[in-house]
């Protein structure tokens, strides 16, 4: 099978030897070819350059992208798409004036979600998981982070990860699976957290590792969750699984838990809503992502994650959506990427290296997405007619989505 895209007003993230991760001043460089083409072979893209060069090519499929955008598809690095049910009555609650830390303290939060979660059969819990990844798929979302920890006991965390299991062998998209047992302490546990982490590292762990159905291991580093020995100790345990830590820290306080995951080589530290001058030195002689996720700041209203900081220290940055039952229901990468623009001050060249190479490299697929480059995967969005790729962001809460190519198929 194979597909020529022709005339293609901007065609974006285009690389001809294979970056990885783009970092500090670098971010605000976004590779484009003008009046350019491109080839794609079953999965995999096999060429590109402009129109002049086209003359000859021939293919299976030809699609016409006058006046369109084509870039790579979004890489979206921190999700807890597989869930039951919803909080939608905790938002109200939110609204009415209570906040989400009262919301929690009251057995709400992700109790709540563990509790529905517990009472939902693995089909069902399959079918409204998979349905949330085919509506980010159509938003432009090719590649996708799947965390546990809406189970919170050994069978339903396992539950969840045979779920994202089966979505990673039914759907196009490139799926990672993260085992997040520790995001709450159940209520059972509530006066004896250490028997908790005790059942996650003695038996979750090497269970899940047995199974070879998780590949990163994710804490909830935050006050009234998970501390920094807490979250230390979880981090060794599966990195003696080979389970390569990827973390929430600096949500709410700052414990310390980005140089934690710097010293424990975190492939990406996650929220940071709240960071300081040591959390940004900690990572400048690491390999860790800094990630952050502006839809949960503006739908909680809590600060949004200082990435110019982050970018003006020549630091990388990835953006993601954190698509969750109660600090971000939705998965549309293109608002995360108007947000990251409107309130985190990147420019659109930022945002869009945020959202696709620094994602990637955030699931640790950099080598085989993220940028238009031959031999990548063939995960492509082509855009309405626009001017620019700027007018993705700038439209916020447009679909600027024409059409979705997910590993070298037309959706
Ligand atoms: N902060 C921890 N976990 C999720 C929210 C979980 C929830 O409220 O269900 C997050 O990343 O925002
Ligand atoms: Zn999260």
């Amino acid at each position: 099978m194979s597909i020529l895209i022709k005339n293609i007003k901007q065609l974006v993230q285009v690389h001809e030897n294979s970056v990885t991760i783009v970092k500090g001043k670098d971010m605000k460089t976004l590779p484009i070819l003008e009046n350019a083409y491109l080839y794609i072979q079953d999965d995999t893209i096999v060429e590109f350059g402009t129109m002049d060069f086209c003359k000859g090519i021939d293919a299976e499929t030809i699609i016409d992208a006058t006046g369109k955008i084509v870039l790579p598809s979004w890489c979206d690095s921190h999700t807890h798409i597989v869930y039951a049910g919803n909080r939608v009555s905790e938002f109200v609650d939110r609204i009415n004036g209570m906040s989400y830390a009262e919301i929690a303290n009251r057995g709400g939060g992700i109790l709540n979600s563990a509790k529905q979660l517990q009472d939902t059969s693995e089909e069902d819990l399959y079918e409204q998981s998979i349905q949330r990844l085919d509506e980010m798929i159509a938003m432009g979302t090719g590649a996708v982070e799947i965390k546990t920890g809406y189970g919170l006991t050994v069978d339903a965390e396992l539950k969840m990860l045979k779920v994202i299991k089966r979505i990673k062998q039914d759907s196009l998209a490139k799926i990672a699976p993260t085992l997040l047992a520790a995001h709450a302490i159940p209520s059972e546990y509530k006066n004896d957290k250490a028997s908790y982490i005790s059942k996650i590292i003695n038996e979750l762990i090497p269970k899940a590792s047995a199974l070879r159905i998780a590949k990163y291991i994710d804490v909830f580093c935050e006050e009234g969750y998970f501390s920094i020995e807490d979250t230390a100790k979880i981090l060794e345990a599966g990195k003696k699984h080979h389970l390569i830590p990827k973390i929430h820290v600096n949500q709410f306080n700052i414990l310390g838990g980005v140089k934690l995951g710097v010293d424990y080589n975190a492939l990406s530290v996650d929220h940071l809503e709240e960071l300081n001058k040591d959390d940004i030195n900690a990572l400048k002689s690491s390999k860790t992502m800094p990630v952050a996720l502006p839809a949960c700041s503006y739908f909680l209203g809590i600060p949004y994650t200082p990435a110019r900081a982050i970018i003006d220290a020549g630091l990388p940055l990835a953006i993601a959506t954190d698509y969750n039952p109660g600090s971000t229901p939705s998965g549309n990468m293109n608002f995360v990427v108007s947000t990251a623009c409107i309130k985190l001050k990147m420019t659109p060249e930022e945002a869009i290296n945020a959202a696709t190479i620094n994602g990637a490299y955030a699931m640790g697929f950099s080598n085989m997405y993220g940028s238009i480059t031959r031999g990548k995967k063939a995960n492509i969005i082509i855009t309405k007619p626009m001017d620019s790729y700027a007018q993705i962001p700038y439209e916020f809460g447009h679909n600027p989505i024409d059409t979705v190519i997910i590993n070298g198929q037309i959706l």
